[in-house]
């Protein structure tokens, strides 16, 4: 099926680029690597293991975020189904986790090639100044020629800290590591405009702006994945802000996806990838509370884009100091953009609805400056 697709695609600027690319981060579905009868699929890892050790040879670096351990720890607990609650989740992925990387080490080392294990939490790289540790273990097991096997670290994530799934975690991977381009492998051939088990549906080849989302209906996950295609999309989106491009295809057409790239949905890159703060602004900073705005705050901050004062602020909610990243809701409450506040919520709650002139000189810089502030 690959052959045939791959003889009629458009070879876009994307699919050169992820062809091209030095660095690649390939995230691992569970749906590619387990059943839930079977619980792991070593062979499947196997041909997993051999595309990418192919594209290593090659000259790329790869960092590999595999899925699955939950979905390897379902049959050795006697468990049929995926478990629902978080600690019977989280008992299952202290059991796969272990089966997982030991079959990537015994996989990889048929070629003689070390793995390491990684494990994170939201937090270990949401804040920017946690995230070096992360950053530093990536590139330091890169330099030795060892790849680097990621996963969320499940046993320990709560509802706060967890990443909740793992596409996400691999388009802030492919920030953290200045990935060129991301390849998402999971058992679908692509993105289709709805959900393939739904009835019929049209493979999209290409995702060249958000527009060509119109329409698209992204539905949950099978049986053993997490959050199915929405989860795709927004970490597609996710790593266009970063400037990296995405390759969605099937793990069964991992060898074109790692050489040729004429396989699968090729999402674009945005042509100006957004700042390193505002990057972190809007996709991976903690969101420490909330400010609502009357409207003309709201037309001035998004479609403006004035610095936020506090006299379009009618109200806050949640115990932030300045600094933190909060979130902006317009008068519905709906989320409008995400900034860096300049003051603390306490300091706050007296200017609510104050012009500049009311306000004291020290109270008279803008509640959010507009270089900290991104539109949702
Ligand atoms: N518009 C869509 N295009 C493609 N697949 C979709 C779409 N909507 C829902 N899906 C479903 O998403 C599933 C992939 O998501 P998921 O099960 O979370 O995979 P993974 O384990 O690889 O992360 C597919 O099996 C497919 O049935
Ligand atoms: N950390 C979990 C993965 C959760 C997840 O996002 O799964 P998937 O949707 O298959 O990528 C595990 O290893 O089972």
């Amino acid at each position: 099926m690959a052959a045939e697709f791959e003889s009629d695609v458009v070879v876009s600027e994307t699919r050169t680029s992820v062809a091209d690319a030095k660095r690649i981060v390939v995230k691992i579905g569970s749906s590619a690597l387990t059943s839930l009868v079977g619980g792991l699929d070593t062979d499947r890892l196997d041909r997993l293991a051999d595309a990418v050790e192919a594209r290593m040879r090659g000259g790329t670096d790869v960092v590999v975020v595999s899925s699955g351990a939950i979905g390897a720890g379902i049959a050795p607990l006697g468990l049929t189904k995926r478990p629902q609650d978080l600690a019977t989740k989280q008992a299952a992925a202290s059991v796969g986790q272990l089966a997982l990387a030991h079959a990537w080490g015994t996989s990889f080392a048929r070629y003689g090639r070390t793995v390491g294990q990684v494990l994170l939490t939201a937090e270990d790289i949401a804040r920017r100044t946690n995230h070096r540790n992360a950053q530093r273990t990536l590139d330091r097991l890169r330099s030795l020629g060892a790849v680097a096997i990621v996963n969320e670290n499940d046993t320990v994530a709560t509802a706060e800290i967890r990443f909740g799934d793992n596409d996400r975690l691999a388009a802030l991977v492919a920030h953290l590591v200045g990935a060129d381009a991301l390849v998402l492998l999971s058992d679908v051939p692509g993105l289709y405009d709805g959900d393939p088990r739904k009835g019929h549906a049209t493979l999209i080849p290409e995702v060249a702006s958000p527009e060509d989302l119109d329409g698209v209906v992204a539905g949950s996950g099978g049986a053993l994945g997490t959050g199915g295609m929405a989860s795709k999309l927004s970490a597609a989106r996710l790593a266009a802000d970063a400037g990296v491009p995405v390759l969605l295809a099937a793990a069964s057409d991992a060898d074109a996806a790692l050489t040729t790239a004429r396989v699968g949905t090729a999402f674009a890159a945005r042509p100006t990838r957004l700042s390193a703060r505002r990057f972190w602004v809007r996709h991976a900073a903690d969101v420490a509370g909330d400010l609502h705005l009357d409207t003309g705050a709201v037309r001035a901050v998004v479609d403006k884009r004035r610095s936020l004062l506090s006299a379009g602020i009618t109200g806050l909610s949640g115990q932030f100091y300045g600094g933190d990243v909060v979130s902006l809701r317009g008068p519905d409450g709906q989320l409008v953009a995400r900034g860096v506040v300049a003051y603390d919520a306490s300091e706050l709650t007296g200017m609510l609805g104050k012009s500049s002139g009311e306000l004291t000189p020290e109270l008279q810089r803008p509640v959010v400056h507009a270089d900290d502030l991104v539109p949702a």
